[in-house]
C-alpha cells in the first residue's frame, strides 16, 4: 500500500476536491470514520473530544456531532475561541449544537474514551504550552485514546515528537497510511492504525506518483520468484557467502543456509582453509571451498553461474575484506555487503561508491544497522529531527548507487531511483545476535534468483520479520531460517500460487 507524506496528502485533497467534492464532504467522512472507530473502542460510557483550531479539529466536531446523534454523552474541548474557526473547521463546528468546554485539563474528566483532534498534519512547530499541558494530561488520564489521523505531537511526514505527542490505542488515518505511522518513535505513539476510505478515488495516485510503500508483498507481488516446472537448480542462481576466519565462522553459515532456504539454487561458503573443516562440519546442503585471498576469490568466481555473494557477516574489518568487496564488484557480481563489509570502508567509502557506480546491470545491497550506516554515511545526519530515517536512507542509496536497507523495527529500504519501502511487521524479538547475517542471506538467496535489488530487499525483510512472528519469542537467529518454509506457504497460499 502506498504511503504519503503530507504534502502528497495534502495533494490527494487538492485533486479531489478539484474534481468536484467539496472539502467539507472529506472532512464529513473523515469525522464519521472516526465516530464508527470510537463507537467500536468503547460501546458505553461518555466520550470526550480535545479539538484544535485546524481541520483535524473540524474532524473532531464532525465525530462528536455523529457520536451525540446516536446516543452517546459526549464532550468537546476546544483549543481556541470557537468564533475564531475558519473555512471547514468552523462548518464543522457549527454542526455541534452544544457548547464546548475551555481548553482546560480539568476538563477531560474520567471519560471512557478521549478523541484527540488537536494536531494532525498541521503541525508545524514544536508543541507548548497550554497544548503541551493538554497532551501530559491525556497522557496521564489512564483512558483509551482514538487519534484522528496522526496524534497530535507527531510529525506525520517524519514520525518525530514534536516536543510531546498523545499515547493512542488507536489512530484513524484518511486514504493511505502516512509515514508516521510506520516510522519510529510515531508508529509507537499510534496505537492500532485503521486506514479510512473518505471518497478520495485511488485515481489521484496516478498524478501524485507516491514513491514510498509499506513493504508489504503487493509491494512485489510480481517480482517473487517461483520455481518452474522445467527449471533445475542452476536454473535458481549460486550464492556464494565468505566466511570469516577460524575464530568467526558462524556468521556466514547462518548467512548461507539462509540463501539456500531463500531458494537459491545452490549455496557455496568460500572459506579460509585453516577454517575449512569446521566449516565442513557444520554443513550439509551449502558447499565450501578454500579461498583464502582475493586472486583465490576471483578466480571462484570465474564459475559464471556463482551469481551472488554476501560479503560481511563475520568477516573481520581489514583491507583484505575490501580487496574481497572490490573483487566481487569487479566480478559484476550481485552483491549483499553486510557488517565488516560495510564497516571496512568506514570514514572513506568514496572509492566503494565509485565502484557500485561503475558496475553496470550488477545488484547491490548496502545491509546496516543504525550503528554501521553513518560509517558510510557521517553527514547524512542521524540526529536531525527534521530528517527522516526515509529521507536519510533516501540520501544514502542516491550517494552510493546501491539499494540500501536500514534495520531496525521500521527498516527502511531505498533505491537509487527514489523508491522505498517501510517494514512494521518485525516483532521485537527479532532484535537477536546472527539476525542480520539470516537477513543478508535471504536477500542474496533472492538476488541469485534473479530479483532485482529493491525488490530483493524488501521481499527478504518481509520474510525475515515473518519468521520472527512464526517463530514467536525466544527466537534465535538458527530459527528463522527453519520457519522459513511455513512463510513461504503462507505467502503462496496468498499469491494464489499452487504448490
Ligand atoms: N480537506 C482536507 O484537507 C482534509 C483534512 N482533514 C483533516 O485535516 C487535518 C489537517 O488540517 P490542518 O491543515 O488544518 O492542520 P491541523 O488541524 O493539524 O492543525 C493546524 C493548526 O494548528 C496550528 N499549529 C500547528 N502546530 C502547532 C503547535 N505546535 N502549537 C500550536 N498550534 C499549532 C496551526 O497554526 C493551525 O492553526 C488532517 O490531519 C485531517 O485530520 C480531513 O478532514 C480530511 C480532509
Ligand atoms: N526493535 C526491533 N524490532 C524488530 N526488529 C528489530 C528490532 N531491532 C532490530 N531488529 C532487527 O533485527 C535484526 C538485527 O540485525 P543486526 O543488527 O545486523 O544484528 P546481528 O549483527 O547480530 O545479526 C535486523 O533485521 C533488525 O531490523
Ligand atoms: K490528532
Amino acid at each position: 500500500m502506498d504511503v504519503l507524506t503530507t504534502t502528497e496528502m495534502e495533494r490527494a485533497d487538492r485533486l479531489t476536491i478539484a474534481a468536484g467534492t467539496p472539502g467539507f464532504a472529506l472532512m464529513m467522512s473523515a469525522g464519521q470514520a472516526v465516530a464508527e472507530a470510537a463507537m467500536d473502542l468503547v460501546e458505553e460510557g461518555p466520550i470526550v473530544v480535545v479539538a484544535g483550531r485546524g481541520n483535524n479539529g473540524g474532524d473532531g466536531f464532525v465525530a462528536a456531532a455523529e457520536l451525540a446523534a446516536r446516543g452517546r454523552e459526549v464532550s468537546v474541548i476546544l483549543l481556541c475561541e470557537r468564533d475564531s474557526l475558519q473555512g471547514d473547521a468552523a462548518l464543522a463546528a457549527k454542526g455541534w449544537k452544544y457548547p464546548v468546554l475551555p481548553f482546560n485539563p480539568q476538563a477531560l474528566g474520567k471519560p471512557a474514551l478521549i478523541i484527540d483532534a488537536l494536531f494532525g498534519a498541521g503541525l508545524n512547530r514544536p508543541v507548548k504550552g497550554d497544548p503541551l499541558e493538554m497532551i501530559g494530561a491525556i497522557n496521564a488520564n489512564g483512558t483509551p485514546v482514538l487519534a484522528v489521523d496522526l496524534p497530535s505531537g507527531i510529525n506525520g511526514t517524519t514520525g518525530a515528537v514534536m516536543g510531546a505527542a498523545v499515547q493512542a490505542a488507536e489512530t484513524v488515518t484518511f486514504f493511505r497510511k502516512k509515514p508516521a505511522h510506520l516510522l519510529l518513535p510515531g508508529r509507537m505513539y499510534c496505537g492500532r492504525v485503521r486506514v479510512a476510505d473518505i471518497g478520495i478515488a485511488a485515481q489521484v495516485l496516478d498524478e501524485i506518483k507516491p514513491l514510498t510503500a509499506e513493504n508489504l508483498p503487493e509491494a512485489w507481488r510480481w517480482s517473487f520468484p517461483v520455481p518452474r516446472i522445467d527449471g533445475h537448480k542452476y536454473a535458481r542462481g549460486h550464492a556464494v557467502v565468505v566466511s570469516g576466519d577460524l575464530a568467526s565462522t558462524g556468521a556466514a553459515r547462518l548467512a548461507a543456509r539462509a540463501a539456500l532456504r531463500a531458494g537459491a539454487g545452490l549455496v557455496t561458503l568460500a572459506s579460509p582453509r585453516d577454517a575449512l573443516a569446521v566449516n565442513a562440519a557444520a554443513l550439509t546442503a551449502v558447499m565450501v571451498r578454500a579461498v583464502d585471498n582475493p586472486i583465490q576469490f576471483a578466480e571462484l568466481l570465474g564459475d559464471k553461474r556463482l551469481n551472488a555473494c554476501v560479503i560481511g557477516p563475520g568477516a573481520g574489518v581489514s583491507a583484505r575484506t575490501r580487496d574481497f568487496v572490490h573483487t566481487a564488484l569487479s566480478a559484476q557480481r550481485h552483491l549483499v555487503l553486510d557488517a565488516d563489509a560495510l564497516t571496512s570502508f568506514a570514514g572513506a567509502p568514496d572509492r566503494l561508491f565509485e565502484a557500485i557506480k561503475a558496475s553496470d546491470g550488477q545488484q547491490v545491497v548496502l545491509t546496516p544497522h543504525e550503528g554501521e550506516f553513518p560509517r558510510l554515511f557521517s553527514d547524512i545526519s542521524n540526529k536531525h529531527p527534521g530528517r527522516s530515517k526515509l529521507e536519510r536512507v533516501r540520501a544514502a542509496a542516491e550517494r552510493s548507487g546501491a539499494v540500501v536497507l536500514l534495520k531496525g523495527a521500521d527498516t527502511v529500504i531505498a533505491s537509487p531511483d527514489g523508491r522505498a519501502t517501510v517494514a512494521a511487521n518485525a516483532p521485537p524479538w527479532l532484535a537477536t545476535a546472527g539476525a542480520g547475517d539470516v537477513l543478508s542471506g535471504i536477500i542474496a538467496g533472492f538476488l541469485a534468483q534473479g530479483v532485482a535489488a529493491f525488490e530483493a530487499a524488501s521481499i527478504g525483510v518481509w520474510m525475515h520479520g515473518e519468521s520472527a512472528s512464526e517463530a514467536g519469542p525466544g527466537l534465535i537467529a538458527e530459527d528463522l531460517t527453519e520457519v522459513l518454509p511455513a512463510v513461504f506457504r503462507r505467502l503462496y497460499d496468498e499469491f494464489g500460487i499452487e504448490y
